[in-house]
C-alpha cells in the first residue's frame, strides 16, 4: 500500500471540525481523483498528506513510513513525494527551463538540458524555455511547476487542480501527456478536481469528499453508474434528480439520471417537449413529465409529444 490514512482527525478551527475519523487507502501507481464540491476539504487533505499542517490525532503513513507532518520535518514537504498547490512557487528571475531544472543534478549537463526538454513536452511548453515566468499566464506557470515536480520522478505527485487554469484545448493536450507520463514512469498520482467529466478516462480510482467525510471510493465506472447520491452525480455533470416520493411515482430504480439515460421510445411514459437547442455533438432537450422537468440529450431536434424511458 502506497498511503493509509487511518483515524484522521484534523481541524482548521476548534469550532467547525473538519475530518473525524478519515480511512482512506491508495495503491502505487495509480492515478486517483480526489473530488468534491470547493470547501469539501481537498486541499486541506493535500496539505496533510504533504505534510503541510499538523493533524490532531490519527496516522498518515506512507510506502510503509508513519509520517510525522511538519513537526517531524526540519524542510516542509515530504521527500519522496511532490506537490503543485494552487499557488506554484516558481524563481522568479530564472527562466522556464531553469525553474524545470532546479531539482536536476548538473553532473551531466547534456542528460540535464534533454530531460528538461522531454518535461517541457509534456507539459506543452518547449517554445517559452528561455521566457522568465512573469511573462506567462497563470495556466503556463502551473505547468512549468508541474513539469518541475516530474523531474525527480517522486513516488508519489500531488496536484490541486491542475487543469483550472487551461482552456479546453489545452487541458485535452496536457491530460494525456501527464497520465501517460507518469504511467509509464511508475509515479502515483493524487489529483484534486470539482468536476471528473474530463479526467475519467485516466482514472484508476475515485475518492469523494463531502463536508469533510468520506462517502464514496470507487472505480470511475462504479461511481459514475451508482454514485452514492446527487452530490456525487453531479460531479459528473448535468443529471437529473428525483426525491424518494418522484422516483416511487416514475417506477424508477435510481434517484439521479444523466440526460443520456433518458431515451426516447414507443412504448414509454408521456412527456412534453418545452426546449431542444443545438449544443455540437448533441441536441440538449427540456422535457416536461408527470409535471417534472428533466433534461436529455439527443442526437435529433426534438419537438412536440414524445415518450421517453429510463436506462
Ligand atoms: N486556513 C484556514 N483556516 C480556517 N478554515 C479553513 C482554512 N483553510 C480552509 N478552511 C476551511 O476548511 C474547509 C475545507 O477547505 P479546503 O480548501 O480544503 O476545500 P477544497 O475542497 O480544497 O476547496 P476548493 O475546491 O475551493 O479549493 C472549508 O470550509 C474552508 O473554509
Amino acid at each position: 500500500m502506497l498511503l493509509e490514512i487511518n483515524n484522521l482527525f484534523f481541524s482548521h478551527t476548534q469550532d467547525k471540525p473538519l475530518f473525524q475519523n478519515l480511512n482512506l487507502r491508495f495503491e502505487a501507481n495509480k492515478i486517483i481523483a480526489l473530488a468534491g464540491e470547493s470547501g469539501c476539504g481537498k486541499s486541506t487533505l493535500l496539505n496533510l498528506i504533504y505534510g503541510l499542517l499538523d493533524w490532531q490525532s490519527g496516522d498518515i503513513i506512507f510506502d510503509g513510513t508513519r509520517l510525522l507532518g511538519p513537526k517531524g520535518n526540519l524542510v516542509p514537504g515530504e521527500t519522496e513525494m511532490k506537490f503543485v498547490a494552487q499557488n506554484f512557487d516558481l524563481m522568479p528571475y530564472a527562466t522556464v527551463a531553469e525553474n524545470v531544472g532546479k531539482f536536476i543534478s548538473n553532473i551531466n549537463l547534456k542528460q540535464k538540458k534533454e530531460t528538461v526538454m522531454e518535461l517541457l513536452e509534456v507539459v506543452g511548453l518547449q517554445e517559452f524555455a528561455h521566457v522568465l515566468p512573469k511573462y506567462l499566464s497563470g495556466g503556463q506557470q502551473q505547468r512549468v511547476a508541474i513539469a518541475r515536480a516530474l523531474s525527480v520522478l517522486p513516488k508519489l505527485l500531488i496536484l490541486d487542480e491542475p487543469f483550472s487554469n487551461l482552456d479546453f484545448p489545452r487541458k485535452i493536450e496536457l491530460r494525456e501527456r501527464l497520465f501517460r507520463y507518469v504511467s509509464q514512469h511508475g509515479i502515483s498520482l493524487i489529483i484534486s478536481t470539482h468536476e471528473l467529466q474530463d479526467i475519467m478516462p485516466w482514472l484508476d480510482q475515485i475518492v469523494i469528499l463531502q463536508d469533510g467525510r468520506l462517502i464514496q471510493n470507487d472505480s470511475p465506472e462504479q461511481t459514475y453508474r451508482y454514485p452514492y447520491n446527487s452530490y456525487v452525480a453531479k460531479l459528473f455533470g448535468e443529471v437529473n434528480i428525483f426525491s424518494e416520493t418522484e422516483a416511487a411515482d416514475f417506477q424508477l430504480q435510481k434517484l439521479s439520471y444523466y440526460p443520456k439515460e433518458i431515451r426516447i421510445t414507443e412504448n414509454g411514459l408521456d412527456a412534453e417537449v418545452m426546449e431542444s437547442r443545438f449544443a455540437g455533438s448533441y441536441y440538449w432537450n427540456k422535457i416536461k413529465a408527470k409535471d417534472k422537468e428533466l433534461v436529455l440529450y439527443t442526437d435529433e431536434r426534438l419537438d412536440g409529444s414524445i415518450r421517453i424511458s429510463f436506462i
